[in-house]
């Protein structure tokens, strides 16, 4: 039994995993991880291992609590992937996009895949079918591009996200709505048109906060999977365990 933990830039997630079975999930805030995870290891106490993928601020110090209760793997670019990472600065490759594209290789053999994360930012990840990582994109999420209009703008209010009626808004608001959500959209369409154009036998998984918002409003049909970060966590570091 391992928990799985991935550190983002707006929340942590977690999950309990069984094989490749999910016990429980999780979502909580980053001030609130010490606690969680307290209270998670108690309820699961056959935990043997603690597995973290983090991008945000929170670094291997803030697990080691837990070292005296599990074995806590912290993953690094030094650790194994199944793939060939083709990024021309591999070192600087968010620790995420890595286990996403660790999941996709695993998960979807032998195919081109893009994975499309929809968080604090939307990341694009690109392994082709020969298992190369040969990159993608970064771009705002959805909070980030409403914060963005009111942070830097005189007179822009600060809104929640909302879908817009129509692309043409007809109020302040709509107008925001429609170019935060549309844009979104018809970027994410964007992209996988572009891709669709020069790969074959292509696969997309979408997945990260958002997914389940976008999931419903994009052209492409697509499977949202809010899991796949954490299912992904799980499944490299057991082809760690396999292959170390
Ligand atoms: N309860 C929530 N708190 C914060 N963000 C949320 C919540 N529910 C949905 N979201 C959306 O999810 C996005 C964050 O997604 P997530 O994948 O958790 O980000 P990250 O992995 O970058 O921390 C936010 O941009 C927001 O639009
Ligand atoms: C782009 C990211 C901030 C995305 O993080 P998230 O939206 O999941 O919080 C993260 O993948 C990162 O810090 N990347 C490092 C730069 C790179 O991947 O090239
Ligand atoms: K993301």
């Amino acid at each position: 039994m391992i928990l799985t933990v991935d550190v983002g830039n707006t929340r942590i997630k977690a999950a309990v995993f069984e094989g490749s079975t999910v016990l429980e999930n999780f979502v909580f805030e980053k001030n609130k991880l010490e606690k969680k995870i307290k209270i998670i290891l108690e309820k699961f106490q056959n935990c043997t291992d603690l597995v973290v993928a983090s991008v945000g601020n929170i670094e291997k110090q803030s697990f080691l609590t837990f070292e005296d209760q599990l074995k806590i793997h912290f993953l690094t670019h030094e650790d194994i992937f199944p793939f060939i990472n083709k990024y021309a600065t591999p070192k600087t490759l968010g620790i995420d996009r890595m286990v996403l594209a660790a999941g996709a290789t695993l998960q979807f053999p032998k195919q081109n895949r893009l994975v499309i994360d929809a968080g604090t930012c939307i990341t694009y990840d690109f392994i082709d079918e020969n298992d190369n990582y040969l990159g993608g994109a970064i771009s705002p999420g959805l909070r980030l591009r409403y914060e963005a209009l009111h942070n830097y703008t005189a007179k822009l209010p600060l809104l929640a996200l909302d879908a817009p009626e129509s692309y043409i808004g007809n109020s302040t608001k709509e107008a925001i709505h429609s170019g935060v959500v549309n844009g979104f959209v018809y970027e994410i369409d964007g992209f996988i048109d572009e891709y669709r154009e020069n790969f074959s036998n292509f696969i997309i998984i979408l997945t990260g906060g958002d997914a389940e918002f976008l999931a419903k409003r994009l052209k492409n049909t697509i499977f949202a999977n809010s899991n796949f970060l954490l299912e992904s966590l799980n499944q490299t570091f057991q082809y760690k365990i396999d292959n170390d």
